[in-house]
């Protein structure tokens, strides 16, 4: 087997030969120019595993081999070199195509982690875990336009290091999306780890993220591993970014930047390599003009954009979801159908949970359903239901909220009514509605310490909350 073969282009001797030396040292065989006339040369020749090139050349900028490497048929990863300090130009040579960049003065150990995940993606299948290598089918459901055009994307930007920031409402599938990506990247093998940025306490942050050494504050009795370390060699997935509080965002642009962490109580940083994928449902760009966001962090984050379209905007895709969510609800042996009409009501329903609303739905259908058959009276779409509603609990709970004092109701017994309730999803909802308001007045609307109190997750809170269209009191 030959080893893989890596252009460097850069037109410094001093540098090209630290580059060449090293690459030679990993075993692999290594083409050097020092002008882009040059490396066009070799690169209509050969084929490369890796170009490594310097951004500034006597002919031209290295951002021109990468438009060019990006715009052939051959998907040869490309990296640059970027003077110290230049930020944006690794920003710009990444939205520009490149696989990855390395900094001026270049450190040795870093170079060599950036060329061997580069070269994975190059290896065959079975020793890189991709799945897109492998052909696995996408876990995302959807033939819809905007579904395939996602899905190429995806392709596309599970070969690089680019951060990305995926937008898109809550339920709508953010999360598939960046665990897609990272099956796709040649850190498949490495862990995902997603991070739930509005459910940690501030205090505990920092450790979270970069991890403590024992003794580093009281009750640190043992040393840890923050999320960085964890996710060392694969995908930090930062989910809703824009909870971040302003002094953890300074805390993370610098590792982020450096690809270095120091835990807590450590005198030294240690190096991770690790690809940050972001992702809200706010308007990250809106919280930067208010001020709750950094700017600079904001545009370190969002070097590509990655928008999930809701529901409502692909209900093309309906007719799958539906099929793909019910074979997998259905367990084994057990029927899962729908009966007539019922996809067309589906239609008219405008889910503002997406798709996790989709799969609640169908879910609690089932549960409602005479032999796995779902008819239209088995689902309990939120629309369908309001108006039917007389004079619930809920409203007479929800209106002093929006008056902007937080009151509940009398609670109602957990325990039933006397008479029994003539719709019992309507009944069953108003108890969790007065339950999480209950909650949530007790925390005066801290979310993650209602959710400890109820003993759900923060995203199932947050899911509830919205489903039920309970809202924090304004002023
Ligand atoms: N295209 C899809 N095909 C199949 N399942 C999907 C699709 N999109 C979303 N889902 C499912 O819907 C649920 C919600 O998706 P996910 O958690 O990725 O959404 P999200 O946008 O990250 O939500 P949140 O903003 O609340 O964090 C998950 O169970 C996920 O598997």
């Amino acid at each position: 087997m030959t080893s893989p073969r890596v252009l460097v282009v850069d037109d410094e001797a001093d540098l090209r030969e630290l580059l060449e030396i090293t690459l030679v040292r990993m075993g692999l065989d290594v083409d050097s120019a020092e002008t882009l006339r040059e490396a066009r040369a070799f690169l209509a020749q050969n084929d490369y595993g890796l170009i490594l090139t310097d951004m500034r050349l006597p002919d031209g900028l290295g951002l021109e081999l990468v438009q060019e490497v990006n715009a052939s048929n051959k998907s040869t990863p490309i990296a640059v070199v970027t003077a110290y300090g230049s930020a944006e130009n690794a920003v710009v040579a990444l939205k520009a195509g490149a696989f990855d960049y390395v900094s001026k003065p270049v450190v040795l150990d870093d170079l060599r982690v950036m060329v061997q995940s580069a070269l994975r993606l190059s290896a065959p299948a079975t020793h890189s875990g991709r799945a897109a290598a492998a052909g696995t089918a996408s876990r995302l459901i959807g033939e819809s336009a905007v579904m395939q055009s996602l899905r190429n994307q995806i392709e596309r930007l599970a070969r690089s290091m680019a951060p990305i920031a995926i937008t898109g409402e809550s339920g709508s599938g953010k999360e598939l999306v960046a665990r897609e990506i990272h099956a796709r990247s040649s850190r498949a093998g490495k862990p995902f780890i997603a991070v739930n940025c509005g459910a940690i306490p501030e205090a505990l942050m920092e450790a979270e993220f970069f991890g403590y050494r024992k003794g580093a504050f009281t009750g640190a009795a043992d040393e840890r591993d923050g999320f960085f370390h964890a996710a060392n060699g694969g995908t930090l997935m930062l989910d809703e970014v824009a909870d971040l509080p302003l002094a953890m965002q300074v805390k993370l642009l610098r590792a982020i930047q450096e690809r270095r962490v120091r835990k807590i109580g450590a005198t030294s940083e240690e190096p991770v390599d690790v690809r940050i994928i972001s992702a809200t449902h706010q308007n990250l760009a809106q919280c930067v003009e208010t001020g709750k966001f950094r700017q600079d962090l904001f545009s370190r984050l969002n070097v590509i954009e990655l928008s999930v379209p809701p529901l409502r905007e692909r209900l093309d895709d309906l007719g799958v979801l539906v099929h793909g969510m019910l074979a997998r609800l259905a367990g084994a042996g057990q029927q899962a159908a729908l009966g007539p009409q019922v996809l067309e009501t589906l239609s008219t329903y405008s889910f503002p949970g997406n798709v996790r609303e989709l799969e609640n739905v169908l879910e609690r259908a089932l549960a409602f359903a005479n032999d796995g058959v779902i008819e239209v009276g088995d689902l309990s779409l939120k629309g369908a239901r309001v108006a039917e509603r007389p004079a619930p609990v809920a409203e007479a709970v929800a209106a002093p909220l929006q008056a902007g004092a937080p009151q509940v109701a009398a609670p109602m017994s957990v325990s039933g009514p006397a008479e029994l309730p003539s719709n019992l999803p309507d009944y069953l909802e108003q108890v969790e509605r007065e339950i999480i308001l209950r909650a949530l007045t007790q925390t005066q609307f801290n979310r993650t310490q209602a959710a400890l109190l109820l003993g759900i997750s923060f995203r199932q809170l947050r899911y509830q909350m919205q489903k039920l269209d309970i809202q924090e009191p304004e002023g």
